[in-house]
């Protein structure tokens, strides 16, 4: 189970990305985090494993608070967290195995890292994972020789290889065609159910949000403006998620409205920043 608290991060140029966030992420769910450009994602999501340090706030995982961790705890944490990122962040030269048990590397002393030896059991869960992100027969491929959608399975398989506690994958299909897309995020939902695992996806696009997500975070300038469920996203939320617009006066009692953007800066920042990405109004 993951829960934030209160968090928040400015970056040290002033800019507060992220503000008073507090949710919580359990069981097999699948949690989309949608928002326009600057709204925060990236850095939420970021926050999470402190590859962004929050300035205020806790996170914690089952257990663990993350926040309050030390280098060498937090080392021994981030083997929880599953990481997938939009550039894939694979290493080009190596095969397709070498960098799924990558993702092992954690588990393994220095010397054994260094020799890249890793026990059976990891290099077993390795090719069960390649199976199971449809690579199986591609072990010894070069990365550099696969396409942008499965240079994506390797880098879910390099997350999922570490057993983590939650998988996080940030804007995975933003250098994906549509179809490809649409591939990635059937994979993702997949693992959560055949993993036991939450996933929680920053993602631009609304569509594949709505049409795989079990639940939809919506933030807006920093602030979370919406938590509910995928069927409950309508016109009048991505009006207030992407413009920054006046929540219903229905919000007061429906549990998925959270506070809105309560000024006019904040809706005049979502609207400049995220205009290009306005997704169709319902
Ligand atoms: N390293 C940084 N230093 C200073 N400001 C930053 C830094 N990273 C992000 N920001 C600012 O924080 C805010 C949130 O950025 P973030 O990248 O988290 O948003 P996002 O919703 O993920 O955007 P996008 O969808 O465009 O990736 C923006 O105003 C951005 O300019």
């Amino acid at each position: 189970m993951l829960e934030t608290e209160n968090l928040g991060k400015t970056y040290p140029t002033g800019d507060e990305a992220l503000s008073d966030v507090s949710v919580r992420i359990d069981g097999r769910e699948v949690v989309a985090m949608i928002g326009p450009s600057g709204a925060g994602k990236s850095t939420f999501v970021r926050c999470i494993n402190r590859l962004v340090e929050p300035t205020t706030g806790s996170v914690r995982l089952d257990d663990t608070e993350l926040t309050a961790l030390d280098d060498d705890g937090l080392r021994d944490a981030r083997r929880n967290v599953g990481m997938v990122f939009q550039e894939y962040n694979l290493v080009e030269r190596l095969t397709v195995m070498e960098n799924v048990l990558s993702g092992r590397l954690g588990y393994v002393s220095n010397w054994a890292a260094l020799r890249r030896n890793f026990p059976p059991d990891d290099v077993e869960r390795a090719y069960e994972l390649l199976e199971l992100v449809g690579l199986d027969g591609m072990e010894d491929k070069r990365v550099d020789e696969l396409s942008g959608g499965q240079r994506q399975r390797v880098g879910i398989a390099r997350a999922v290889v570490q057993e983590p506690k939650i998988l996080l994958a940030d804007e995975p299909t933003s250098s994906l065609d549509p179809e490809t897309s649409r591939d990635v995020m059937e994979l993702l939902t997949d693992i959560a159910d055949d993993r036991d695992v939450p996933v929680l996806i920053n993602i631009h696009e609304v569509d594949l949000a709505e049409a795989y997500a079990d639940r939809i975070l919506g933030l807006h300038a920093g602030e979370l403006v919406f938590d509910g469920p995928a069927s409950d996203l309508t016109g009048e939320s991505k009006g207030v998620i992407y413009r920054g617009e006046e929540p219903p006066e229905s919000a007061a009692t429906d549990p998925d409205w959270l506070s809105g953007p309560d000024d006019e800066s904040s809706a005049r920042n979502g609207q400049d920043a995220g205009s290009d990405r306005l997704p169709a109004e319902d």
